[in-house]
């Protein structure tokens, strides 16, 4: 397969070493200053770059008919945006805030987790995440999905909000930066009595992108948008 690495910083340097072990061919970096490309000579494109172009780079893939992995976080107000092209041009399209297995079987233990809470009103819940200081945004993307399941299966909480709060159905969010950590999330349930604590421990960057390059070779031939539970078939 020929891929196009939207982006070519910590994730893309590691989802090369690993397309390149599964025989695939890296066939277009981007970077900052590159402007003028041609994404067609790629079968997909993988998206890994900063926030305020992630929109712009899967657009150029959705009009020129590329299907394309998005990874970058923190652009989600044009995520609704997104599908709409997608729709539009027939074209193929994931976005996924974390990419590794691990996290995603996490996902489901905290859709679990928050529905089983759902009648136990003495439990306040909180969240923390941990990254790098090259970090750009906060609070994460993969803290952000974790919230709205939490918002989603569990009726006493109706939205998050970063750092502290005072409204009991929010949730706290605690963002921290922390030199060279790859990514750490933790729920938390307090009641008077106990803690009900799940976390999640990234030791490197091989599982984000392992799974992203999974998620390009599944997409190729497929029409529609997706999510990493039909990639992994879970959920
Ligand atoms: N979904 C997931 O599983 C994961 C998501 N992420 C997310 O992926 C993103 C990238 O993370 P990471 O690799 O650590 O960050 P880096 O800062 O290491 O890499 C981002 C790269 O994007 C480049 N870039 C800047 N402008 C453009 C542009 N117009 N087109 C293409 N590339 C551009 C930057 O270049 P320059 O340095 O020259 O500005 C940089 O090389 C972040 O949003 C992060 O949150 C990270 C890990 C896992
Ligand atoms: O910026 C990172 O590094 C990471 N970003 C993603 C996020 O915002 O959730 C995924 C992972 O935690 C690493």
């Amino acid at each position: 397969m020929n891929i196009a690495l939207l982006g070519y910083g910590r994730m893309g340097q590691t989802i090369e070493q690993i397309a390149i072990k599964r025989g695939h061919n890296i066939v277009l970096k981007v970077d900052k200053d590159d402007k003028d490309y041609d994404i067609t000579k790629a079968d997909v494109a993988i998206d890994f770059s900063i926030p305020n172009v992630a929109f712009n780079n899967i657009s150029n893939c959705l009009n020129n008919n590329v299907p394309v992995i998005s990874g970058t976080t923190g652009w989600l107000e044009n995520y609704d945006n997104a599908v709409a092209l997608c729709k539009e041009k027939k074209g193929a399209f994931i976005y996924a805030s974390n990419y590794s297995l691990g996290v995603n079987i996490f996902f489901e233990l905290n859709k679990t987790l928050a529905k089983m809470m759902s009648t136990l009103k003495q439990y306040n819940v909180s969240m923390e995440e941990i990254h790098h200081t090259k970090k750009l945004d906060a609070p994460s993307g993969t803290a952000i999905s974790l919230a709205n399941d939490i918002i989603e299966f569990n009726t006493n909480f109706k939205a998050w909000e970063l750092d502290s709060t005072k409204e009991e159905a929010t949730i706290p969010i605690v963002a921290k930066r922390i030199e060279d950590v790859p990514g750490t999330h933790t729920v938390n349930y307090e009641s008077e009595v106990d803690t009900i604590t799940i976390e999640h421990i990234a030791h490197n960057r091989q599982g984000f992108a392992l799974g992203a390059v999974i998620a390009a070779e599944w997409i190729v031939g497929k029409t529609g948008v997706f999510t990493m539970n039909d990639v992994l078939n879970i959920g």
